[in-house]
């Protein structure tokens, strides 16, 4: 469990994480989002006391990170995969950092198998690819069999296997009843990977909710019906509920009411339907509506890919008591 009280870190007059709270509780997967510079690496850095907050607290299982008498055992953490002494192999390496614990060889060979790094255990981590170098990051975050895990981009590098993988880990660690804080760029991949989501800009929680609820507080969902009698469709459900579009002479796009709505009154007036679909928003484009004001280091591209990125002014409809989406 990882506890977030009015965190705050100022360097200078930057303030990269302002006033955090959060909580990010054990058996889930919790994705940690923002864009560049939002303060998500400020934030883990001062969870594994690699930075000191200015005020506010966070604690690791109930401590203070520093706190802990043998933190390995407690989180482990990947956050910078090329932070390794090039010249050891991958074998010395998780040995040496095993040894601060009194962890192993037996454990060192556990989570080197687990991780599919036994053929090159014994070369040079100088001559990793990227991909090995982040299940390197990955075997060491796990040596101690911490009940925490927190890794930032995990699958930088990784190949499509690598990926799967990753997300396949990360689910069977949760199952266990572990807490997992994951930060990764590729929305589709967090869409899949995690239960929850933190979204940060400009070093503020932006929302906190689970996956479905971000997508559906932060998207609009509507109808795509296909009919060679469209026109007589949208009379037919023309209402002050209902946001009709034409997008072509036989589609409309509905906002407001359901396919089952839109197919019964097909049905009763005897219209024809060659096809009706839900249409449900995506994590990126809630990702994208969210922090489109917090967005600091943007190209003029990307800039107008977020302003017309479908939803913006979407309803944030959400339960509060389970989950927290704000702008
Ligand atoms: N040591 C430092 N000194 C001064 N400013 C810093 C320092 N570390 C981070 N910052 C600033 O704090 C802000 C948050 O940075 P941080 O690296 O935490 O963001 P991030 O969300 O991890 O971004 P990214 O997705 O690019 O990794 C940025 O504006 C960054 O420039």
């Amino acid at each position: 469990m990882i506890e977030a009280h009015s965190l705050t870190k100022r360097y200078g007059p930057k303030t990269a994480v302002d006033q955090v709270s959060f909580t990010v509780r054990p058996g889930l997967v919790t994705g940690f989002l923002g864009p560049n510079g939002a303060g998500k690496s400020t934030t883990m850095r001062m969870i594994v006391g690699l930075d000191r907050p200015t005020s506010g607290s966070v604690t690791v299982n109930g401590k203070v990170y520093s706190d802990h008498a043998a933190p390995l055992h407690e989180v482990g953490v990947l956050l910078d995969a090329k932070a390794v002494h090039q010249g050891r192999s991958a074998y010395s390496h998780l040995l040496a950092l095993g040894a601060t614990h009194g962890i192993g060889a037996s454990r060192v060979k556990e989570v080197i198998e687990m991780t599919g790094l036994d053929s090159v255990a014994k070369k040079r981590v100088g001559g990793f690819s990227l991909g090995m170098g982040q299940r390197l990051g990955i075997a060491a975050a796990m040596l101690g069999d911490p009940s925490t895990l927190i890794l930032d981009e995990p699958v930088n590098g990784l190949d499509p296997e690598g990926v799967v993988w990753v997300r396949e880990l990360v689910r069977f660690l949760a199952s266990e009843g572990r807490t997992v804080l994951l930060s990764s760029h590729l929305m589709s991949e967090m869409a899949q990977t995690a239960d929850r989501i933190i979204v940060l800009g400009r070093g503020r929680v932006i929302a906190d909710a689970p996956v479905a609820d971000l997508i559906s507080g932060a998207t609009v969902s509507s109808v795509r019906a296909v009919s060679p009698q469209a026109g007589e469709l949208a009379r037919l459900l023309n209402s002050p509920d209902a946001t009709i579009t034409s997008v072509d002479a036989q589609t409309l796009e509905i906002v407001g009411l359901t396919s089952a709505v839109v197919g019964e009154a097909a049905a009763r007036a005897g219209l024809t339907l060659h096809e009706l679909t839900p249409l449900k928003g995506s994590l990126e484009d809630a990702y994208m509506n969210l922090t489109a004001d917090s967005v600091e280091y943007r190209t003029t591209a990307a800039s107008a890919g977020a302003a017309s990125g479908g939803n913006a002014g979407a309803p944030l409809a959400t339960d509060p008591s389970h989950s927290e989406v704000s702008r």
